[in-house]
């Protein structure tokens, strides 16, 4: 579903990425884990096109999407959910998830049911539904995290990119977070997740991959890398 094969990507003369390489299997959930600054946020950029890839592939559904325009990335089914509250603050909450739906229509035609999908996204986030109508600058900061999100869903993506979907939000909003994950991934989304929860993310994930300073240092079924002694010392103490 989602390949990426040798990628390297950075800013300016600073590479970042030195050949990485994951494959995220169609309704897998595939986890990416790291220290801070090791990459994981740069290689979602990369792939959905927010930053230009400098050498590999990104293979989405059988076909190259590296160097493409992001809105031709999303167009073709891949939705990112970046960091931070990336939401449109002047726009109510329901405009917000229409903006989601844009790169699916062709003229004014959408591809799918956009207004099924619009309840769908109310079904998994009830805290939005009632709060339909309301500016999205006027949630609370979780609650744009969440609005982040659930735009990504509004794109019927078939791979969605998390990137760090529980960033400062309270421990409960954090459970909620990862219950909707387990709900997308039941309802058989293909999911690359970042998230800073490493031992959550791998509770989640079918797969994982450790990334140090731009390389896949370790990668294997989530379940063994929660097990494994130098993940659980290096990713799994304390604080995650
Ligand atoms: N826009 C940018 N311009 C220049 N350098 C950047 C930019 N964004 C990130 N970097 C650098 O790229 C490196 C990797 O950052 P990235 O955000 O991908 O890491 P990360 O693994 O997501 O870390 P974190 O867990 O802290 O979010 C860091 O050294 C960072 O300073």
């Amino acid at each position: 579903m989602l390949e990426i094969k040798n990628l390297s990507a950075g800013y300016g003369k600073v590479q970042v990425l030195h050949g990485v390489s994951i494959e995220v299997p169609k309704g897998r959930v595939v986890t990416l884990i790291g220290s801070n600054g090791a990459g994981k946020t740069t290689t979602m950029r990369a792939v959905s096109g927010m930053i230009a890839p400098t050498a590999g592939e990104i293979i989405l559904n059988g076909k190259r999407i590296d160097g493409m325009e992001s809105y031709d990335i999303a167009r073709r089914g891949l939705a990112h959910s970046p960091e931070g509250r990336r939401v449109f603050a002047t726009m109510t909450v329901t405009d917000n998830l229409h903006l989601g739906a844009f790169p699916r229509y062709t003229g004014s035609r959408p591809k799918g049911d956009v207004a099924a999908d619009l309840e769908r996204a109310f079904a998994l986030f009830p805290r939005l539904k009632e709060r339909r109508e309301q500016l999205a600058g006027t949630l609370s900061g979780g609650e744009q995290q969440m609005l982040a999100m659930a735009r990504a869903t509004m794109l019927n993506p078939d791979v969605m990119l998390l990137d760090e979907p529980s960033m400062g939000l309270a421990p409960i909003l954090v459970a909620e977070v990862f219950r909707i994950i387990e709900r997308l991934k039941e309802q058989g989304v293909t999911m690359l997740l970042v998230e800073q929860f490493a031992a959550a993310a791998l509770g989640v994930a079918d797969y994982g991959y450790v990334l140090e300073n731009g390389r896949i240092s370790l990668h294997g079924p989530a379940e063994k890398l929660r097990n494994d002694p130098a993940v659980k010392a290096a990713y799994l103490g304390g604080g995650h």
